[in-house]
């Protein structure tokens, strides 16, 4: 008998955090055009940094990986990150005249820390499909924006200052790197117990939560009090 894959469990049990993702302000003002452009600025450099440590999960991934094929993926999406994905933040970061220095130097805010710092005690102690729940929430929903705002804004993209963050997250580029994961957290799970599957979709929960968190953070500006 053929068990359903594991990915779809996933995915019907996250729509009620998904769903107020895709309805937050900050993600609505992105595709109407409309987010205040200081707000974006901080969003891009929080970001950067918050995609460095993410890169950073790529290389364990490397790691963890049991055979030379998942081995190689993961080196292909880590340079992807570093090469298509951030350069989107580089090239909003030219017009906006922020260095490549200012972006590096960005201080992480506490949700920020914190969701890296999750991510980076899960790479740390658990599995490798532990690993992959963790990573795949950011991927997939940003994955799910991408499609969604090109779908719901497409005749107004033209004039969206927003433009190249839509077409990068709803590429096909962004797309198979994100199936990928998809594909290996269902080829990762076939043997486990329900006792670690449970473990490994609170992971996939949490950083759902987490991506919520980021973009409250971003819309509010919420950095450090002191
Ligand atoms: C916070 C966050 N989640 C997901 C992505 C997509 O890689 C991103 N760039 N940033």
């Amino acid at each position: 008998m053929l068990k359903q894959n594991f990915s779809n469990r996933l995915y019907q049990n996250v729509q009620p955090i998904w769903e107020k993702n895709h309805q937050h302000p900050f993600v609505v003002g992105l595709g109407t055009g409309t987010l205040d452009r200081e707000k974006f600025i901080f969003y891009l450099k929080q970001d950067y940094v918050y995609l460095i440590d993410y890169a950073k999960l790529f290389a364990i991934g490397v790691e963890k990986a049991n055979n030379l094929k998942i081995m190689t993926k993961f080196a292909a999406v880590l340079h992807e990150t570093l090469h298509f994905e951030m350069e989107l933040h580089r090239q909003y970061a030219a017009e906006f005249g922020i260095t490549r220095a200012d972006l590096e130097a960005t201080e992480p805010t506490p949700i920020n820390l914190a969701y890296t710092s999750y991510m980076r005690k899960v790479a740390a102690n658990g599995s490798l499909a532990e690993l992959v729940a963790c990573l795949l929430p950011c991927a997939w929903d940003y994955w799910e924006i991408g499609k969604l705002l090109k779908s719901t804004y497409g005749e107004t993209l033209a004039t969206n200052p927003y433009k190249k963050w839509i077409e990068t997250y709803s590429s096909e580029t962004f797309g198979a790197g994100t199936q990928w994961l998809i594909d290996l957290i269902d080829e990762l799970t076939i043997e486990k117990s329900e006792e670690e599957l449970h473990t490994i979709e609170q992971h996939f929960q949490i950083t759902s939560k987490y991506e919520y968190l980021f973009w409250e953070m971003n819309e509010k500006k919420q950095d450090w009090p002191i």
